[in-house]
């Protein structure tokens, strides 16, 4: 496998030499190419320097591996990338298809992952253009230089094995002499006696492990998953470092591991310590033991094409490259069904038992991938291994496709393309396993097999798959990397390591959150306390003149009337029928907050003598709620006329919810919302709202009630129970709140809330007060405190509104908050800004905005009109505004780089 070493101290020395390279060497069809490299720092670089590719280059470490992958023929060139740099840690891949990568002005795509961030970039030429979502990161752009480059390099290499001799002494001219470099690390991971003892060691195994790796990788050949390799590079370059914390993070980063492995490998000595324990797992017939055949090139298992071939738990030993490699196969379990549950059950527990004794490093799970489409019906098999081997089963499962060269048909009959089939089947097998771990990022690596010994054969006479792939050596690189990175985890002892038989923790929430939704305002279910002002601010406008009623009558004009006016006189109009429409809303309101008295006052007369004397209480008419939304496949089997909603009574609120996810065919209703607020007795409302949905595998509920009572006075004390679903626990929340009106102007509340989650108890206690300033402006200030065990968050707000003018009939109002939660001795401050009001005739304009301390945030700018499409207009200005000055920002970038 030829591969090239490059050790450069300075990023510009390396960029330079690409540059030398490409200028001298002719872009020429090389064949066949494969190579891996790193690049390290060959000593500390000021960080303070201002040249962005020696502080990168001192920083990062990073390992590159380039694979071709033979296509039809047609050559894609991948080249993959694992750094480290600081606090930062990429991985890159980048994808070329050979005749794109000869062209003398080769475009590239590239993909740099940062943490959530994907960037972007462009290659043209030899320089580069790029788009990131963080323009300023040169770090980054040097990042992105330097694997553009390095694919040149690669591509220059011839695919003898002395280009690696030969691109050595290129660096030697350049950088210095590999050789002694090589040494010195080699030196550098001798143990170092004043380090502690404990930290020595498992730096060593650690080290160990990835000499052990590079001596594997040489001896299976040519990998085809670069990707794979460079991550598990990159987490045994992480581990290394966590052990060796900062102090030893220089030793770390120079890596000899793989000269050392290289040499290995040449003498045989010392004898190669890994070996591989492979549990498979899977249907009957599937092909485990004929996998198993496959693998080792000979018959060591019993298949059988008409009946279970395989009916005890058996070891299967041999060597692969003086490997030593240990199948445990097992009997294969029966289509799922009522009667084949007890027999599934047992296979499980005597598997179970069996490795309990020595545990394997990897389970393989099979499925047929012809198979997979014809619909998936084996959720409960999954489920029931699920709950015998618990869910730390699936952490470490490859999920294995047998009659991988099967052609694909797709729904309509008509052949469907290789890899669109395939990623089809494994989702759905991934979605289920997600489904039966609870983990929706859960992704286990799929390998592709075919048993078939008429299966098409390379010119080395491997079994290929329709897209090229030789699937057995793909099959042990995913066995190796598997183990390698358990090895890690072990070697690292971390926290939550996988065990089989163990239960994954639920999901907890956090302190702070609990918190800021606690001290959250809730209102209570009281139709009287809902907004405590708003009756006396109606009331205390009563006596004003500017009533409706005393306006003068107004011509309402017709359209063509109304254009001949003149402009003002169009304004004034308008004006006028606004201040007419507000007047009469304010009317309407009135009467209805008089009417709400009235009642309140003739039940407290008549309470007692007859409650159902009220002429109000008389049956309400049946009213049709609008149409729901429909299920999005046209079906002549729909029910949908079924579910028309009526609403018969005040009292209760019913309705069907749709899950617009839900399969072909089916009715995709597989919720229902519940909505009720009543009162039980005088002065006592009770509310519950909810939402339930069940389909055959989940049962989710969100529901909250609520009961209060107010009393004459103006307190108002208030209970309820929140009840909602997380993953597969349920989170209940007892709360109760007492509201004292004091003064006219001032409001206290206080709360005490109690949640259960899993075992835990989280107890919550607050207060609350409101403040009112005039009619328009509130202040409302809290505090309170979240305690579970010996943790505690505690947090308050302040809040102060100034609303409009015409307030309650219209909600135009400005708001400032500022809020602080300090959990762990750290606290964490923000700022907040909410408006809403009209600028202009006919648009409302909401905005909203909030900051904290780390720098978090979000701006929401809402706004919305029914006749200035020219809002649309500048929407549509700003988008391409923002992708031309992305663009620019590119060019420009790629002209600095050029420059250079
Ligand atoms: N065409 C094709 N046939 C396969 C493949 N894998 C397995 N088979 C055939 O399927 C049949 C069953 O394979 P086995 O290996 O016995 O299946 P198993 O999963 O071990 O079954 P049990 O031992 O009963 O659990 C055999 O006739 C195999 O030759 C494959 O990838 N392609
Ligand atoms: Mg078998």
């Amino acid at each position: 496998m030829p591969s090239f070493l490059v050790l450069a101290g300075r990023m510009r020395g390396i960029r330079d030499w690409v540059f030398g390279q490409l200028l001298s060497k002719s872009l020429a069809s090389t064949g066949p190419l494969s190579g891996s490299g790193s690049f390290f720092s060959e000593e500390p670089v000021n960080e303070e320097s201002d040249d962005p590719g020696a502080y990168f280059c001192s920083l990062a470490t990073l390992a590159v591996k380039f694979v071709d992958v033979l296509l039809d023929g047609e050559m894609v060139f991948s080249v993959s990338c694992a750094g480290e740099s600081g606090d930062m840690s990429f991985l890159a891949e980048m994808r070329i298809a050979r005749d794109v990568c000869l062209a003398p002005h080769a475009n590239y795509l590239l993909k740099v992952f940062r943490e959530n961030e994907v960037f972007l970039g462009l290659g043209v030429g030899d320089g580069v253009v790029y788009s990131s979502t963080n323009q300023s990161n040169c770090l980054l752009r040097e990042f992105i230089c330097l694997l553009l480059f390095a694919a040149h390099m690669v591509q220059l290499e011839s695919p003898s094995p002395t280009s690696d001799t030969s691109c050595s002494s290129n660096c030697n001219q350049e950088t210095g002499s590999p050789q002694s470099l090589e040494h010195m690390a080699a030196d550098s991971y001798q143990p170092n006696h004043e380090v502690e003892v404990k930290k020595a060691d498992s730096l060593t195994m650690i080290e160990d492990l990835r000499i052990n790796f590079f001596r594997l990788l040489l001896r299976f050949g040519q990998s085809h998953d670069n990707l794979l390799v460079a991550k598990v590079l990159h987490r045994l370059h992480l581990a290394a470092a966590i052990r060796a914390g900062e102090s030893n993070l220089k030793r770390v980063k120079v890596d000899g591991a793989r000269t050392v492995a290289a040499e290995q490998e040449a003498s045989g000595t010392p004898e190669l310590n890994f070996s591989l324990r492979i549990l498979v797992l899977g249907k009957t017939g599937v092909g485990k033991s004929a996998t198993i055949n496959s693998v080792f090139d000979q018959p060591k298992a019993l298949t059988d094409a008409f009946r279970p071939a395989t009916e005890h738990i058996k070891e299967v030993v041999g060597s692969i490259n003086g490997v030593k490699v240990t199948f445990i196969d097992t009997p294969g379990f029966l289509p799922s069904s009522t009667s084949n549950l007890r027999r599934n059950r047992k296979i499980m527990l005597s598997v179970r038992r069996f490795i309990r004794k020595s545990p394997p490093d990897i389970v393989l799970f099979f499925e047929r991938l012809d198979l997979i489409n014809m619909g998936y019906c084996d959720f409960p098999l999954l489920k029931l291994m699920t709950e015998v081997f618990g869910n730390a089963v699936w952490f470490n499962t490859i999920l294995v496709m047998t009659h991988g060269s099967s052609t694909p048909e797709g729904p309509t009959g008509y052949p469907i393309s290789y890899e669109s089939y395939v990623t089809q089947c494994t989702g759905l097998m991934q979605h289920y396993i997600n489904q039966v771990v609870s983990d929706s990022k859960l992704e286990n690596p799929v390998v592709l097999v075919e048993n078939n010994p008429h299966c098409k054969k390379n010119l080395m006479g491997e079994s290929v798959l329709p897209n090229g792939q030789v699937w057995k050596s793909h099959f042990l690189l995913f066995c190796i990397c598997t183990k390698v990175l358990g090895d890690a985890n072990t070697l690292l002892e971390f926290e939550g390591g996988i065990e089989l038989g163990s239960l994954i923790t639920p999901w907890v929430p956090s302190l702070p959150h609990l918190l800021s939704s606690f001290l959250k305002h809730r209102t209570t279910p009281c139709p009287s306390e809902s907004e405590p002002d708003v009756d006396e601010i109606l009331l205390s406008d009563a006596d004003e003149e500017n009533d409706y009623d005393q306006l003068p009558p107004i011509r309402i004009l017709t359209k063509s009337q109304f254009e001949k006016l003149t402009k003002s006189q169009k304004k004034d109009y308008l004006d006028e029928l606004d201040y007419r429409e507000t007047l009469y809303l304010k009317k309407q309101l009135k009467e209805e907050s008089r009417r709400r008295r009235e009642r309140k006052l003739s039940e407290e007369e008549n309470f007692g003598e007859d409650s159902n004397s009220d002429p109000q209480q008389a049956s309400p008419e049946a009213v049709l709620l609008p149409d729901m939304a429909v299920p999005p496949s046209f079906d002549s089997d729909c029910t949908i006329h079924r579910y028309r909603c009526l609403v018969t009574s005040d009292q209760w609120l019913v309705r069907p919810v749709l899950d617009p996810h839900g399969w072909d065919h089916d009715v995709g209703f597989d919720g229902v919302n519940m909505e009720t607020a009543i009162e039980i007795r005088k002065n006592v409302h009770a509310s519950i709202t909810g939402q339930m949905s069940k389909d055959k595998q989940d049962f989710s509920i969100q529901s909250e009630c609520a009961a209060a009572y107010a009393d004459p006075r103006g307190r108002t004390y208030s209970v309820g129970l929140d009840v909602q679903s997380s993953g597969k626990g349920t989170i209940y929340t007892v709360h109760s709140n007492t509201k004292l009106k004091n003064l006219k102007q001032n409001v206290t509340e206080c709360g005490v809330s109690l949640t259960s989650s899993g075992n835990k108890y989280y107890v919550g206690t607050k207060l609350e007060d409101t403040i009112l300033v005039g009619k328009q402006l509130k202040f409302v200030v809290n505090a309170g405190q979240m305690r579970c065990s010996e943790q505690v968050a505690y947090g308050g707000s302040l809040e102060a509104t100034l609303r409009g003018g015409d307030y309650p009939v219209r909600d135009d109002r400005i708001s400032l908050s500022m809020s602080a939660l300090s959990f762990k001795k750290e606290m964490v401050l923000g700022g907040g800004f909410q408006s809403e009001f009209r600028p202009i005739r006919g648009m409302r304009m909401a905005v909203n905005a909030n900051l904290n301390s780390q720098n978090m945030g979000q701006v929401n700018i809402k706004i919305s009109s029914s006749e200035h499409i020219e809002i649309a207009l500048v929407c549509v200005f700003s988008i391409c505004k923002a992708i031309l000055h992305k663009k620019m920002t590119g060019n420009k970038s790629r002209e600095v780089l050029e420059m250079r």
